[in-house]
């Protein structure tokens, strides 16, 4: 028999996600703004339940991924780990508000589950968080995307996106900051900071480049490891110019973990 997968948010992530699903899994329910219920129903046809609360759904899921954008962890991600069921999460930038990271660790615990913050757009993560238990000194993040990519942000009110004509720094910030004011650009930023020194220690850098059609992500981090630097130039997906391929590949990847004797 399948296992069971519940998905928070059926936007371009959950879409891409669904489409490269091992055989073995199947997605049985997804969890979307009420709005948009009927919408995704008559695209997902009858074998997918589209719903709008955690309450409605039956059964016993082997993960839920929340593809749903910050607004969709807070409002369903509590009652997830509360049922016990496990967690992964894609909007990172969310935790940053430390009320909602408290309660879903709360929620975790009283479930007895746990949730799991996704690599997404981003590479290294498991060597900084390595690192850090050594201490870290500095760790600094860069990204750099289109001015297509920043279109409908907050970026649109410091830099004329439509004009620059060479890449142009438009943010200077904390992690926290930068999770908070773009919520749908810069969920890296705090999965950085997690894995890291945290979201007031991560130095951010938010650039617009007009020469460019990747999303990229440039990480520094210096230790008592010694230092490393990365830059990771990702496709983004054609559905969503905001969101990186390699986003939608690493909660694929979270599950195609559930299948395999070893983890890797
Ligand atoms: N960690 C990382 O590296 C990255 C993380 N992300 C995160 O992933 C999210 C999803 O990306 P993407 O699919 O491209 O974005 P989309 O905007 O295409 O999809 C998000 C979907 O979630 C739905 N949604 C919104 N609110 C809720 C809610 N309360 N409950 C259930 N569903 C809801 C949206 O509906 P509606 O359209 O009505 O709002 C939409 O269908 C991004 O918003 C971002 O936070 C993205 C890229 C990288
Ligand atoms: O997909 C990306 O390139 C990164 C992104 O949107 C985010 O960090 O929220």
């Amino acid at each position: 028999m399948n296992r069971t997968i519940v998905m928070i948010g059926y936007g371009a992530m959950g879409h891409e996600v669904h489409r490269l699903l091992p055989e073995a899994l199947s997605l049985e329910w997804v969890i979307e703004a009420p709005e948009r219920q009927s919408a995704v129903q008559a695209q997902l046809g009858e074998r997918v339940r589209v719903v709008s609360s955690v309450d409605e759904v039956k059964g016993e899921p082997s993960l839920v991924l929340e593809c749903a954008g910050q607004q969709g962890l807070r409002a369903h991600g509590e009652a997830v780990l509360h049922r016990g069921w496990r967690l992964a999460v894609i909007s990172v930038g969310a935790l940053a508000d430390q009320a909602l990271y408290d309660a879903l660790c709360e929620a975790a615990r009283a479930g007895d589950t746990q949730f799991e913050v996704l690599s997404g757009a981003v590479a290294g993560m498991d060597g900084l968080a390595a690192a850090r238990e050594g201490g870290l000194d500095r760790v600094t993040y860069e990204a750099r995307k289109a001015p297509r990519s920043w279109q409908g942000s907050h970026a649109e009110t410091l830099v004329a996106l439509d004009k620059v004509t060479v890449p142009t720094v438009f943010f200077e910030g904390t992690a926290g900051e930068a999770a908070r004011l773009f919520p749908a650009n810069a969920n890296v930023a705090a999965t950085v900071a997690l894995a890291g020194v945290g979201m007031e220690a991560t130095t951010v850098k938010l650039v617009v480049d007009p020469l460019t059609t990747r999303n990229t992500h440039r990480i520094k981090a210096e230790g008592r490891f010694g230092q490393f630097e990365i830059e990771l130039s990702g496709f983004p997906l054609e559905a969503n110019p905001k969101t990186s391929t390699l986003a939608a590949l690493s909660v694929v990847r979270a599950c195609r973990q559930l299948l395999t004797p070893a983890v890797v």
